[in-house]
């Protein structure tokens, strides 16, 4: 007999994993990657516990599953969480290529406890954004302005290239 697993399930997981988390010095947060055959990985919040701004739920399970599967490449994937992903996971599941995205609470529950995910979210709707971050173009005078493009054109001739 075969037993289907549904969103709800995952989402379901996402949840107890985000609950488990904060009782094991991790922020509120789980993720659960469903490949397209069904391999399941999780990830959790480990932002202060390792001081990396960059460990949200999402991505590490999105590290998780790539370091797992020996791939930079999750097409077909769905990523269940238990919070609606914040700018910098959003961006993350789009270079994994993850094809699906579920989630349960969103910003304005997150923002409700203190997390910023909804003020990033209005960093890139909102035209006066250089008051949070100033992001800035400098336009290079001679002799490193030809040196601008060198990278990518290195990069554009190499055969032996990894396209991502
Ligand atoms: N979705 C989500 N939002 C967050 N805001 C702060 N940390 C997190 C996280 O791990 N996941």
């Amino acid at each position: 007999m075969s037993t289907t697993v549904t969103a709800e399930h995952f989402l379901a997981t996402s949840i107890e994993l985000a609950t488990a988390n904060v009782l094991n010095s991790g922020g509120p947060f789980g993720a659960v990657i469903v490949t397209a055959d069904g391999r399941a990985f999780e990830g959790v919040n480990r932002v202060t516990a390792t001081n990396d701004p960059t460990a949200h739920a999402e991505v590490t399970a999105i590290r998780n599953a790539c370091r797992e599967l020996g791939t930079f490449d999750l097409s077909g994937a769905t990523l269940y969480t238990s919070c609606e992903p914040c700018p910098m996971c959003l961006a993350s599941a789009l270079w994994a290529r993850i094809g699906n995205v579920v989630f349960a609470a969103d910003r304005h529950d997150a923002a409700s406890v203190g997390f910023d995910d909804a003020v990033f979210y209005e960093y890139f709707e909102n035209e006066d954004r250089d008051t949070l971050m100033p992001v800035t173009k400098l336009e290079l005078g001679d002799p490193q302005a030809p040196a601008i493009l060198e990278p990518f054109n290195t990069w554009n001739t190499l055969d032996s290239r990894i396209d991502y």
